[in-house]
């Protein structure tokens, strides 16, 4: 190693052949801090730095952050070797609990590792796992750590989102239960084939808590490690906002968790997995004006404000686990994502459109995001709106399981050019991002209007419209086509969503909490914080009311038909022409093609005039915000409280947010 060295220094070895010796090199080196120390200084800042960081860190050492290493041998080095359990957990889904809190063991070096893997993987079920399991076998040694890592998965649905305020469940539920299982199942097989059976995946049904500790008794753990789906400092000062971060439920359960493990004598540690940026750190400048508060703009500006997001890391060389595999439930057992059984005792597959549709792997999402990188990406801006989603990159639920990470993402796709070839997908993580930060905020909002005198809205109440929007028989091809996709892969492109949101809302004035349940329901990339601010968007009460005319007649989504031709089959061969409004077609020409209205293919649920319906919609929101005049300002906008926490300076205040200008007419008159 040091040969090498002398070579770098007279110009005959490169960085990166540098780089690669110091990370073959390391952990067999008794000198390899000072040579660690020596090479640091040696290579300019740039990737090879970054490279003999990152491989530093994944042998397991902490460093300083004027780049010199604590390696963790220094402490650990009486018990290394040993098998200290290392195990790591996740809240309500994988994760990981480690160990290495026994006699000798060093307090530093295990969050190194678990710190490089949560880097390079994301976390499965909002937090942690991930694999890049194929890169995971080869290699030297993240071993200097001590002790082993296994890898711990508790499902305990019983203590994750039931929204105490409304009363109704937000759990994970049906269609991103089953990517879940399948997730877990594609992950588990991973690890054992590329490090070993004993990184296979520990199931446990839970509670969490005895379930994990548990698992820490048996693996002879001393840590876990989780991803966070709560950041503690805001938990540790604020109980009130702790009771709906992230995901509400989710939050007070994983604080409660850690605090039972810490009890228990385990160190618990966590880690941002999720977001490019941690939602309680986001505090809004709102003393000049880049936009209305809580929208898009001024939350990036925020954002630009902070540390950039770490970027990723390179996968660990190695992973310590254990020789066997551990002792658990299998996958089936946990019964994640049950299916129903026939009189016959069969079951009802009903996910088989799904798994038609994805490949619920790591190694799916990563070939995913580079199909989207090469063809997709740079005809975002022009193609990103149409319905078969040629051009988006259907990466929701990969991203929301933690599959694929968002640092990741945001990195590979600045790395292909970056807003210079899609500035509109280079702020769609920074959506998320907003997400999550909204529902820190207003933790009620999957069913409570944030503008609060919308919640005296007039709403329809017609449970047989409702079913038939949510099979898709509305009679609307295009919506009737995006939720019968929906049903029946779990997704849908994002305009698409939006037609059949505003369907549901503007046009048969059904109350937009239908629709985010059904969408939670239904969705693989259920998203609680993203799901509740699009349909409180769609319903008008969100920060950012969507501000713009979306016909379920519409063809722009779906130039040529061929979308509808493929959900709705009955109207396969109808001309492009009435494909999108089949009751405006001549009667000879339905009959040519097949059609028969109420027959094959529902009449419309409303025969009435869509603008009209529009309108009554505008009014029955005029009449709910006459009912709090004190939160309009004298130019028709409607006026929050800025909750605590959310801006640099402007907490407390009652602030103007955006507001149609539509409304404010309305309002004058
Ligand atoms: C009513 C409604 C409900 C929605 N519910 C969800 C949900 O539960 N989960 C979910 O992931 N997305 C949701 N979205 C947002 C968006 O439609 C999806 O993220 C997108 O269609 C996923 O496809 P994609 O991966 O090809 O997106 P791309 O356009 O390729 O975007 C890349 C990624 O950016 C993020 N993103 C994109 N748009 C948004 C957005 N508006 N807000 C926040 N993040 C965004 C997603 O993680 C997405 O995967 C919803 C949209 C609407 C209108």
């Amino acid at each position: 190693m040091k040969d090498s060295a002398n070579l770098y220094r007279q110009g005959d070895l490169s960085a990166e052949a540098l780089q690669e010796d110091f990370a073959r090199a390391l952990p067999d080196s008794p000198a390899a801090p000072a040579l660690f120390a020596d090479l640091a200084a040696l290579l300019p800042p740039g990737p090879q730095r970054a490279g003999l960081r990152a491989a530093a860190v994944n042998a397991g050492w902490t460093l300083n952050p004027s780049f010199s290493p604590n390696p963790v041998s220094a402490s650990a080095g009486a018990g290394r070797g040993a098998l200290r359990g290392r195990a790591l957990a996740t809240n309500a889904g994988g994760g990981w609990s480690g160990g290495a809190s026994d006699a000798g063991a060093d307090p530093e070096g295990a969050p190194a590792l678990v710190e490089a893997l949560d880097s390079a993987w994301a976390p499965l079920d909002r937090s942690r796992i991930t694999a890049r399991a194929d890169e995971l076998a080869g290699g030297p040694k993240a071993a200097r750590t001590g002790g082993v890592v296994a890898f711990v998965f508790v499902s305990s649905p019983e203590e994750d989102g039931d929204d105490l305020h409304s009363g109704m469940s937000w759990r994970p539920a049906g269609a991103s239960l089953y990517w879940l299982q399948e997730a877990l199942r594609s992950f588990d097989a991973d690890l054992r084939s590329k490090i070993g059976a004993g990184a296979g995946v520990l199931y446990r049904r839970g509670p969490y808590l005895p379930a994990l500790q548990q698992a820490a008794a048996a693996l002879g753990a001393g840590a876990v490690y989780m991803g966070r789906r709560c950041e503690p400092a805001i938990f540790a000062t604020d109980a009130r906002m702790a009771a709906g971060l992230y995901e509400p439920a989710m939050i007070a359960t994983d604080a409660r968790v850690a605090a039972g493990l810490e009890a228990g004598g385990l160190a618990v540690r966590s880690f941002n997995t999720l977001m490019l940026h941690e939602p309680g750190a986001v505090r809004l400048d709102m003393s000049r004006y880049n936009g209305h508060f809580g929208t898009l703009m001024p939350f990036v500006r925020a954002c630009d404000r902070l540390p950039a997001p770490p970027k990723p890391l390179p996968v660990p060389l190695r992973v310590p686990v254990a020789a066997s595999a551990p002792e658990g439930l299998s996958l089936d057992e946990l019964g994640l994502a049950p299916m129903p059984l026939r009189a016959d005792g069969t079951a009802v597959d009903w996910a088989a459109g799904i798994r038609g549709a994805w490949d619920i792997s790591e190694a799916g999402a990563l070939r995913q995001m580079d199909v989207f990188l090469d063809a997709g990406f740079p005809r975002y801006e022009a193609a990103r709106q149409f319905a078969d989603a040629r051009a988006v990159s259907r990466l929701s639920p990969y991203l929301h399981f933690g599959q694929l990470s968002a640092r990741v993402l945001a990195a590979e796709s600045r790395r292909r050019g970056g807003p210079a070839v899609s500035k509109t997908f280079s702020r769609r993580l920074a959506w998320r991002d907003l997400a999550s930060w909204q529902l820190l905020h207003w933790p009620r909002m999957p069913a409570k209007p944030i503008r609060s005198p919308y919640a005296r809205q007039a709403w329809r109440d017609e449970p047989g419209e409702l079913r038939a929007w949510q099979r898709g028989r509305t009679g609307f091809p295009l919506v009737d086509a995006g939720m019968r996709e929906l049903w029946a892969t779990g997704w849908m492109q994002q305009s698409v969503r939006m037609v059949c949101a505003a369907f549901l809302v503007e046009y048969l004035s059904l109350h937009w909490v239908h629709g985010c349940r059904w969408f939670h329901y239904t969705l693989v990339d259920a998203d609680l914080a993203i799901n509740s601010m699009m349909w409180q968007n769609a319903g008008k009460s969100g920060l950012d009311q969507w501000n713009f005319t979306l016909l379920p007649t519409s063809s722009s989504q779906d130039p040529d038909g061929a979308y509808v031709a493929r959900w709705v089959p009955e109207l396969a061969q109808l001309p492009r022409k009435w494909i999108h409004s089949p009751w405006a077609a001549p009667a000879e020409t339905l009959a040519a093609a097949g059609v028969e209205l109420g027959g094959t293919y529902p009449h419309r649920l409303t025969k009435a005039d869509l603008k009209a319906l529009r309108q009554a919609n505008a009014e029955a929101i005029n009449a709910a915000r006459r009912t709090a005049p004190h939160l309009v300002d004298r130019n028709g906008y409607d006026m929050i409280e800025i909750p605590k926490g959310a801006t640099a300076g402007e907490d407390g205040k009652i602030m103007r947010i955006f507001t149609k200008p539509e409304y404010r007419k309305l309002w004058a008159a």
